[in-house]
This record gives C-alpha cells, structure tokens and sequence, in this order.
C-alpha cells in the first residue's frame, strides 16, 4: 500500500478545503429562500464567497480544521497499523502545508504539540467489512460547534417546552430545544445529527454517526423520518439565523438514529456541526493503497450564487445600512457613536487574543500598549517561509462567550476599545462596553478565507509560547467587515434574538407526536 499516505494526505487536505455537494446544495438552498437584504442574507453571500475562496486557493474553509474524525471499513486481514501510520504522517505533512491548524493540545500543561498529533489525535475508528476495498471518511468538526453539542437524559424539564417525557413527543422537544441552545454560537445554521438511547458515550457516537450520512439522504425508520421532517419545517420558524443574527436559515439538515438503553437510562445526544460541514471519503485500492473512488461528491457541481435577487437587494441595504470606518487607535468618542446594526470596516492594526491570553491578560501586563485598540478573538492558521516571515492562511472568528468572565475587566484595564468574534457575549461584557465606552463586532464565523484577504501584513507576535493559535498576532488589515451586535447604550441583538427565539420555542410545547 505505498500510496496509501499519498491518499490519506489528499482526503485530508480536501475535506478542509473543499466542501461535499450536499452541504453546498443546503447552503445554497438556504442563500435562495433567505429575506432579502437582511443582515442573514449578507452573512450567507460572505459564506458562499469563502467556500468558493477555500476551494480556489485550496485553503482551509474555517481556521479551525476541527478534530479529525476517521471511520474506516477494512476487508479482513488488512494490517490497520499501517493504516494508522499513514494517517499519521499524512497529519502531520498537512499541518506543516498550512492545510490543517495544529490543534492537538496538552489538556494539562495546555502545550500544542504542533503536528496535530497527540493523546487522542486523531480519532481513528476501524471496522471489518466483508468487501475487498478499504473505505476511508473523514470529518473535520470544529471546536466552537463541538462546544454546542448537548445530551439531555429523559424525563427532562426544558427552558420554554416544559417536561419532556421517555416518547418521540419528548424527544422532539430535546431536537427542538438544542437548537435553541445553540443559538448562532456553532457558525449557523448549521446541521445536527442526533443519537437516541445507548449509554453517554454511545448515545453521542451515534449522534455524530449520523453527520456521515448525506443531508439529502431519506431514514428508513418511519418515526425518525417523521420525526427528521418535523425538525426541518419547524427548527427554521425559531428565527435564529445565520450568526444568529435572526432570519429564516437556523438549520441546514437533521438526521436521526435510535439504538437500544438501559431501563433505567434514556438519553438524546445531539451533534451540532456548523455550516462548514467538511465531511468527506475515499474508497481506496487494498493492494496499492490508490484511491479508486471519492465518495460524496456526487459530480453535479453546486452553483452557491443562484440568489440573485438576494444579491441585487444586497446592494440596496448596503445604501440603507450606516457604513463606519474605524483605525486604531480609536477614541471613547467613536465608540459612542456605533450603534448595533451598524456595519464597520476597520483599516490598520488589530490583535489576536483568545483563550490563553484573556486568561494571561487578568495578571500580567500586555506585550504592547492596547490602549485604543482593537483585540480579535481569533486562532489563525499561519505559516512562516523560508526567510522568516509569517503569512496569514485562514483567520476567521471563534466563539466571544468563552472569554465572558475575562472580557470586561481585560478591556478596562488596558483601554481596550472594541473586540471582535462571533456569536456575542453576556451581560458582563455588555455591563462593561457600557461603563467604559467599548463595541462588540461580529464577525462571520468560518469566513476564515474571507478574513485572511482583509489582512495585508503580519507585523509581529507575542506570546508564541501558547502555541500559534493561542498567540497574540499584530495584524495590519484592510477592509475588514464585521457589524455592531453589542453598543455602548446597552444595546445586544444577541440577547434580542435569545429572547425572541425562546418565545418562539414555548410555542412547540403542545404535544405532537402522541
Ligand atoms: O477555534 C477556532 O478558531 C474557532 C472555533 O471552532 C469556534 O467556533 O469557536
Ligand atoms: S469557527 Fe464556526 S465554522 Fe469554524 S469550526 Fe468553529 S463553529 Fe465551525
């Protein structure tokens, strides 16, 4: 099998760049029917242009390239070592390409191991199958959607559905309220698969079983069908949107698989995968290792810019919407002035900070004076040429709400004017924006081609012992676009949107399925 690490390499480096036809028709579908003009149909079109950016430059469609999922059929007597050591080495040859984010981290010293390779990384699952081919596919599921999963144990009482009986009434309800729970938090709208009974840790492998079947593929099991349908027609009347940021597209595809419990237990685990749905396969020769056959792309090619009319109106809200251009170092006085719905496009200096640093930050100085300044919640792919220079290869947003407890006081301290993420934060931060004359931007999660284009120069780092994505980077950027969901007036579309969408949810509470 020597060409069997070439192989692994390609799945690999396809999967994170190239997205399968189903998704891309979901997403399309999404774009078409979407309101016109509206901040989701803005969010929709920037998505579209960073798939068709990642696919051209084969660059990774989001930053963060996920936990590499393997699931792998082996004829028997096939020697699964080797397998093993391919896709190793092929990891390995990927993450120092740029390809893949090194995302393998020590989760007691906090350590990257860089290579992407570590305790539990990657996750390889081998099964035997009676066929002669090896059959090899592949996920890249991301952190920020990873963090929406949710597994609820029936009977359960849920926020706006009330009690949530051992039935498919009740577990439609569970559907229903992780949806809502996720909020625009895991990129969407997004796609989950869901597992219904085994124990924790089966009930949730079964969930992300599920992400390996096609969005547009129809369950055999007549209740989960049933069921599946519901979810699609009802999950979108939420209002959650893209980024959610309101609108019509929440979820992109639901599919479901039941297995058998315990008496005792009954759990619905739900695996929430972003819009960046990067799944992919290989159908591989047993004797040379070749690849013989991809497997989801089922050769139409999906035409992302079929909404024109969205387009069209697209140019008219740009009119009706304020446009504000801002450069550090930014005064009290222009942040006073943003208003949520406001569109901003920043030119000159940003800062990386995520995870490590907002936690660094609390007790140590800054390694360069943030006053005025613009921090980025960001964990970039990068990579440094052969004279020493680093360049940007995706830089998209993460998700804000982890550096809630962190965020106000870090601005405060180091007069910090505005961050930067996706998915907002809470009301700590909104206390803080308000008291000290701060902005929250939203940027498009996973639009990490989309971003990296904006930025012209890396002009230095600090803090690289945290690992590249964790590091603070200096950027110099140029038309960077993100729009205000938190202001200085108290004002939060994110906590708008929570509120509205959980109305919306206490109207699914009657029971349904009897
Ligand atoms: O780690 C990242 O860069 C992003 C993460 O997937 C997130 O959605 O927060
Ligand atoms: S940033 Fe968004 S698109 Fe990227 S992996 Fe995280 S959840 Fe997915």
């Amino acid at each position: 099998m020597e060409k069997l690490q070439q192989s692994m390499y390609e799945l690999i480096v396809e999967t994170s760049t190239n997205l399968p036809n189903d998704v891309r028709r979901a997403i399309a579908k999404a774009k078409a029917q979407e309101n016109a003009g509206t901040r989701a149909a803005l969010s929709l079109s920037t998505i579209t242009e960073n798939i068709e950016m990642a696919d051209e430059k084969v660059s990774p469609i989001c930053q963060d390239t996920g936990m590499p999922t393997f699931e792998i059929k082996t004829p028997v007597g096939v020697n699964q070592i080797e397998i093993k050591k391919a896709i190793h080495k092929a990891m390995e040859q990927a993450t120092a390409d740029g390809k893949l984010r090194p995302n393998s981290v020590d989760s007691l010293t906090g350590k990257n191991s860089g290579n992407n390779l570590g305790g539990g990384t990657p996750v390889i699952h081998f099964s035997q199958w009676e066929e002669d081919v090896i059959d090899v596919r592949l996920i890249l599921k991301g952190g920020g959607c990873e963090n929406k999963n949710v597994q609820y144990s029936l009977p359960a009482e849920l926020e706006g559905l009330g009690r949530a009986g051992r039935d498919l009434d009740g577990i439609r309800k569970c559907i229903m309220h992780s949806v809502y729970q996720a909020q625009g938090q895991g990129c969407s709208a997004g796609f989950i698969g869901v597992g219904i009974g085994g124990d924790r840790t089966t009930s949730y492998s079964l969930a992300k079983e599920q992400l390996f079947r096609t969005v547009d593929d129809v369950n055999p099991v007549e209740d989960l069908k049933k069921l599946e349908d519901y979810v699609m027609e009802n999950a979108n009347k939420l209002g959650i949107g893209t980024m959610g940021f309101g609108g019509e597209a929440t979820l992109l595809g639901c599919k479901i698989g039941a297995m058998n419990r315990l008496p005792a237990s009954f759990f619905v685990s739900v695996a929430y995968n972003c819009w960046a749905y990067r799944r992919l396969g290989v159908v591989i020769d047993q004797s040379t290792g070749d690849i013989k056959e991809w497997l989801y792309k089922d050769g139409e090619t999906v035409d992302l810019n079929t909404a024109s009319k969205e387009i069209a109106a697209t140019a008219e809200v740009q009119e009706e919407t304020r446009e504000v251009v801002l450069e550090a170092p930014i005064t009290e006085e222009q942040i006073r002035d943003l208003k949520v719905g406001d569109v901003v496009i920043i030119n000159g200096m940003m800062h990386t900070g995520r995870d490590a640093i907002h936690h660094h930050l609390m007790d140590h100085d800054a390694p360069i004076d943030l006053n005025g300044q613009i921090i980025y919640h960001c964990g970039p792919v990068m990579l440094k040429d052969e004279e020493g220079n680093w360049h940007v290869k995706a830089a998209g947003p993460t998700t804000s709400i982890r550096e809630e407890p962190y965020q106000g006081d870090i601005m405060k301290k180091f007069g910090i004017r505005a961050v930067m993420g996706k998915g907002g934060m809470g009301p700590k931060t909104l206390k803080a924006l308000e008291e000290h004359g701060g902005v929250y931007l939203n940027a498009i999660g996973g639009a990490a081609q989309y971003y990296a284009d904006c930025i012209k120069e890396v002009k230095g780092v600090d803090l690289m012992e945290f690992g590249i994505p964790e590091a603070m980077w200096h950027l110099e950027v140029e038309g960077f676009a993100a729009i205000v969901t938190m202001d200085s007036h108290g004002n939060s579309l994110h906590a708008d949107v929570d509120k509205s969408s959980l109305e919306k949810l206490a109207e699914f509470k009657e029971p349904v399925f009897k």
